[in-house]
């Protein structure tokens, strides 16, 4: 402990100046209660005699089974035990006002903190509440307490009388109670309690306020290294970002509204959402209770996570202190705890960031989009995303993604009706972009882009999407299907019974381009996905079809082909039945099975294709290349 002599006018304790408050009542007035509120909202430090008594029996240390035995008989415990106690709590904490609950509840507590401590308290907040109605609430607190029976209360009634109540005498002669009906309901009592606590609001030394969330017990946190070598870089980038997102969101929300992308709209809600709750959290003072429930968000499907977040959510308009932009600024200390908290709480989550290369927060936008709001969001998600992605580019510039850019149209030898993408094509529920033209737009072979869609794969119990886009070969197209579809009206093109089948079967030039939109899918993935669907349209189409074109397109797809977010992956059709397919421009392999060509760019605009819209639009887009309009 090495405390060291101090004066007591000084009220040095821990090697910080403190503020403290002597919490007193009887049992069961409502001082916890209180105490909570207090600390949420003017960022003291809740420290709890009994509740640190309590840790010490549960600790299993020398004297727990004592403290154990004094607890049950409704006494109280030998002074230098709890005064210990509470002094390495107040030196452990990184805050300096402190509510003291439940002590010093005997003058000899009380003469002991004073010259062991060498402290005196600000003032006492006494809660006044008749046996009664404590031995009702004490009946029904339902802590599962060994000492919140009949009899043991009827003891702590008396000792409270007895020990405590001169305690209280002794500060009022010096006039420094505060005292509090504690009878009425805890909204009521909390508003008389507000206006005696208002001096020491948040405002005052919230630097300290807010690194006291590093107080309590951390469990597993404490494993990791505070020197994390990233750590200040994460931390700031962390804080950054949540407070860009808090700051932004509402302003660039319209932006993203108007560009139509509603899957990064509705993402960017619930991140948004996160984020406030997060903001929230980290800005609360010291509770025990918050850092467990933060650790209750490990949890991949943890529901109280979920309602603790609903619960914050619910709050939100009540937090000042939720303007996070206005904390930047103001206190440098904020930045300090997230850096801190940072290496602590996600420490352990570096060596796996390093290794799957982190997500962006784009992918983290779409995969909270489609999945149920927060339930998979784990920390390491959010630490990976808020820490590589720059949200604020993402945000400005939520259709630029660089790897996707196409040629810009220059001279056109293929006639391509308005019908059709003219220039770059968004595809609008994640704003990617594809190329209207695959190769030079001059070349009479060009394919050109007729439909998008997205397809969810569920890999490693997210939802992932791989975007495609649907590419044809305009003269080829117009010479094989020109004559028979000529005099069809192009509305009623896509329901004609033969179109999608002779699409598939003229062995027209053709090339599905998936983009994959998340790190860490695995190319043996990838293969699984299109081996199990293949074959069931083979068999479909075929029940006496060759399978060995499968198993040959399986083994093209080898386990050491990394494809990560931005792999374009290629299928393409030749015109004599060869089925190519590129990882990102290089050729992987070829098949030539006329069956497996019908099979694969059957998936997509055959029977129950990934998206029927992009199937439609397909059909509208070759009615264009056709010459019709
Ligand atoms: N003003 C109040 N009105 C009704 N019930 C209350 C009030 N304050 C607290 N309680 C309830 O009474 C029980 C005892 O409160 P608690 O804060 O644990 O008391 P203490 O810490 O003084 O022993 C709890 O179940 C609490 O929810
Ligand atoms: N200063 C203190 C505070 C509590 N204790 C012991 C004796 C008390 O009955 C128990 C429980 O105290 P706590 O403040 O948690 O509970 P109540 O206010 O009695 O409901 O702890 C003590 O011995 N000395």
């Amino acid at each position: 402990m090495g405390s060291t002599v101090k004066d007591i006018n000084e009220n040095m304790l821990g090697g910080k100046k403190v503020a403290i408050v002597f919490v007193l009542g009887g049992p069961g007035s409502g001082k916890g209660t209180q105490c909570s509120n207090i600390v949420e909202h003017f960022g003291f430090t809740h420290l709890s005699a009994g509740d640190l008594l309590r840790q010490e029996i549960k600790s299993g240390s020398e004297n727990g089974a004592m403290i154990d035995t004094v607890i049950k008989e409704g006494k109280i415990v030998p002074s230098e035990v709890t005064t210990k106690l509470l002094e390495e709590a107040i030196t452990k904490s990184g805050n300096d006002k402190f509510l003291i609950d439940g002590f010093p509840r005997n003058e000899e507590n009380r003469t002991t903190f004073e010259s062991v401590a060498k402290v005196s308290p600000e003032f006492v907040l006494f809660f006044d509440c008749s046996e009664e109605e404590m031995e009702r609430r004490l009946l029904s607190r339902n802590q599962g307490r060994s000492d919140d029976n009949i009899e043991t209360i009827r003891k702590r009634f008396k000792v409270f009388v007895e020990s405590s109540l001169p305690v209280i005498e002794y500060y009022e002669s010096k006039g420094m109670v505060k005292k509090i009906n504690a009878a009425k309901p805890i909204s009521e009592v909390f508003e008389d309690v507000k206006a005696i606590f208002r001096p020491y609001g948040p405002k005052m030394k919230a630097d300290r306020l807010i690194l006291s969330n590093l107080d309590h017990d951390l469990g597993y946190l404490h494993r990791f290294p505070s020197d994390f070598p990233m750590s200040h870089d994460l931390g700031l980038s962390l804080f950054t970002h949540v407070g860009t997102l808090v700051g932004s969101s509402l302003r660039q929300h319209r932006q993203i509204c108007s560009s139509g992308n509603l899957m990064v709209q509705e993402a960017f809600g619930r991140l948004n959402k996160f984020a406030r709750a997060f903001c929230y959290w980290l800005s609360r003072a010291s509770n025990p209770k918050i850092f467990r429930r933060l650790m209750s968000l490990e949890g991949p499907n943890s529901r109280a996570c979920q309602s603790h977040i609903n619960q914050v959510n619910s709050r939100v308009q009540n937090l000042a202190v939720l303007q996070f932009g206005c904390l930047v600024r103001e206190e440098h200390a904020v930045q300090q705890l997230l850096a801190n908290f940072a290496s602590r709480a996600l420490g352990r989550l570096w060596n796996d960031f390093q290794k799957q290369h982190a997500s962006n927060v784009l992918t983290l936008a779409g995969a909270m989009a489609i999945v149920p709001p927060l339930e998979n969001i784990s920390l390491k998600m959010l630490a990976e995303s808020m820490a590589l992605g720059n949200i604020k580019d993402y945000v400005s510039r939520p259709m630029d993604q660089p790897y996707l850019e196409g040629k810009r149209i220059k001279s056109r030898s293929v006639a391509v009706p308005s019908t059709i993408f003219q220039g770059d094509a968004i595809e609008p529920k994640t704003g990617i972009k594809f190329p209207a033209f695959l190769e030079d737009d001059s070349s009479p072979s060009t394919t050109v882009l007729v439909g998008m869609g997205f397809k969810g794969v569920k890999v490693m119990r997210v939802k992932n999407l791989d975007l495609y886009a649907f590419d044809l070969q305009p003269n080829t197209v117009s010479e094989k299907l020109g004559p028979k579809y000529a005099s069809v009206p192009t509305i009623q093109l896509k329901d004609h019974p033969d179109f999608y089948d002779d699409l598939l079967r003229e062995n027209l030039p053709m090339r599905v381009r998936l983009v994959v939109h998340y790190n860490g899918l695995s190319i043996g993935a990838v293969r699984d996905v299109f081996e199990s669907s293949l074959g069931l349209r083979l068999q479909k189409m075929n029940p006496n079809t060759d399978y060995r074109c499968l198993k040959t397109f399986g083994s093209y797809f080898n386990e050491d082909i990394p494809i990560p977010a931005g792999t374009k992956i290629d299928f393409c059709q030749t015109s004599d039945g060869q089925l190519i397919t590129e990882i990102d421009g290089r050729q992987i392999g070829a098949v030539k099975s006329k069956d497996l060509c019908r099979a694969l760019f059957g998936m997509y605009i055959g029977d129950s294709p990934v998206s029927l819209d992009a199937k439609k639009d397909i059909a509208k887009n070759v009615a264009g290349l056709m010459g019709k309009s």
